[in-house]
């Protein structure tokens, strides 16, 4: 059985391979989002200057760059001291990254001294009810649900309105495949094709209760050693089996039917990060909410957490949708005093160019009506719903970063994560409180 008591829990081996990771960035970042190409081109203009940048162009935008608009002079780092980080032990590791069997996630730090205490000048705006309940030990307590109704205005998803697309995309799950991972939990990753783009868009699904149509109808011509083959199986496999269906399918089926039917799983949509995920950057908390939402889907079944397994939608949106390049041209722009939503706009690029149709379309796929939600992003509440609320948030599951959790030790120390999830606050909306009591 895993380890899942441990507060340094990770899906991650402790020798990264970045090119064997599924988050390694795609050939291509041709986004089917209306967002503009990431690829340079000769023809591709020169960067504006700051004072040039048009926030016109992104009307649906949080946040609008004034017209005199400039980076800051301040370097970034001094964003910290902004914060209320009293949670931090700037003592703990300073490595950026972790020695082998460690963790990178975890005690992550800077070669700065971290401040340890706030500044009244920043106060973020609550939600009710989202900090984690208590408990001895912060990495086994499962996460605290908030009722969603997307329906009113106050319904606890915030009150932007989310692009939406007219129509669902189709999406094929074209192979599903075991996948022991490095804690003992199992998963099952589901790889699916679809009909805005070309990329690899994933399924990460916890617990056996979860099936796609798309991948058990049956294809022309196919064979059971081509269903075995490309996943299409029930149960498990094992040398020599020939069929890709159990003896007591029916009463299997009905069964897991029914406990889909009665319990909204745990379901998280997530954004590629290479350099979150693979890369060990402190710059964003991506690879540790990968992780965290992965631990929760792997806790046994409780009162307090019901269904048991879940969903991580893993979608190949690099860097909000702008791809890995224009990721990293932004974070020179950080380095240089932006923030990440004006780092983006001095781009020409939205501050999230993102949007959630696909998720909605593979949740539909794996028969997941009703959802619970890991997120802090009210865009995604929305937006998973669909044009005819092909999908229902029933509650909302927030995902507060590790190093601010009472009597944790873990998490991701660093001044940039810092600055980001506090612009990320600030200036788009996400429902969390800096320093949430574990
Ligand atoms: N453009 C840009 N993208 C970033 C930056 N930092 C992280 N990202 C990307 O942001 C995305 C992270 O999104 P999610 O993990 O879905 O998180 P979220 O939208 O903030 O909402 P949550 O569900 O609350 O986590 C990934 O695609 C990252 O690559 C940044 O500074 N600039």
């Amino acid at each position: 059985m895993p380890d899942l008591n441990s507060p340094q829990w990770s899906l991650r081996p402790p020798s990264p391979q970045p090119s064997s990771s599924p988050s390694s960035p795609p050939a291509s970042h041709s986004d089917a989002i209306p967002a503009r190409s990431s690829k340079a081109s000769p023809t591709t203009p020169p960067l504006p200057h700051p004072s040039a940048v048009q926030p016109a162009e992104h009307d649906d935008e949080v946040h609008k760059l004034p017209p005199f608009y400039s980076p800051r002079p301040i370097p970034v780092s001094r964003a910290i001291s902004e914060l209320d980080l009293n949670s931090l032990d700037s003592h703990q590791s300073r490595s950026r990254i972790a020695s082998p069997g460690q963790s990178s996630r975890a005690g992550n730090d800077t070669d700065s001294e971290l401040p340890g205490l706030v500044s009244p000048a920043f106060t973020p705006p609550s939600t009710p009810g989202i900090s984690t309940p208590s408990s001895r030990d912060p990495a086994t307590r499962p996460a605290k649900s908030v009722p969603v109704d997307s329906t009113t205005a106050d319904g606890g998803c915030g009150s932007k309105k989310p692009k939406l697309l007219k129509k669902l995309p189709e999406v094929n799950c074209i192979v599903r495949a075991r996948i022991p991972t490095t804690t003992g939990t199992e998963m099952f990753l589901h790889l699916y094709h679809n009909s805005e783009d070309n990329k690899e868009h994933l399924a990460i699904v916890f617990g056996d209760k979860i099936r796609s149509r798309s991948l058990d109808a049956v294809r022309p011509g196919e064979t059971e050693m081509d269903r075995l083959i490309r996943g299409a199986y029930t149960g498990r496999l094992y040398p020599g089996r020939t069929t890709s269906e159990l003896a007591d399918k029916s009463g299997q089926r009905s069964k897991e039917e029914q406990v889909v039917k009665d319990q909204a799983p745990l379901v998280r949509i997530h954004s590629e990060c290479y350099t979150g995920e693979t890369v060990w950057s402190a710059r964003c908390d991506c690879g540790e909410q990968l992780d965290e939402a992965a631990r929760l889907m792997s806790l046994p079944p409780s009162p307090s957490n019901p269904s048991n397994g879940g969903v991580i939608i893993y979608l190949r949106q690099e860097g909000r949708g702008i791809g890995l390049s224009e990721k990293l041209k932004a974070y020179n722009l950080q380095d240089l005093g932006s923030d990440t939503v004006e780092a983006n706009l001095l781009l020409r690029h939205p501050a999230d160019a993102r949007s959630y149709g696909l998720a909605t379309a593979m949740l539909v796929d794996l028969g997941v009506k009703e959802i619970r939600l890991l997120t802090n992003n009210p865009d995604k509440v929305r937006a998973v719903e669909g044009p005819n609320r092909e999908v229902v948030v029933k509650e909302r599951v927030a995902m507060i970063p590790l190093a601010w959790r009472k009597g944790s030790v873990g998490g991701i120390r660093s001044a940039e994560v810092g600055g980001y999830l506090k612009t990320k606050i600030e200036k788009m909306g996400h429902m969390l409180q800096m320093n949430e009591a574990g």
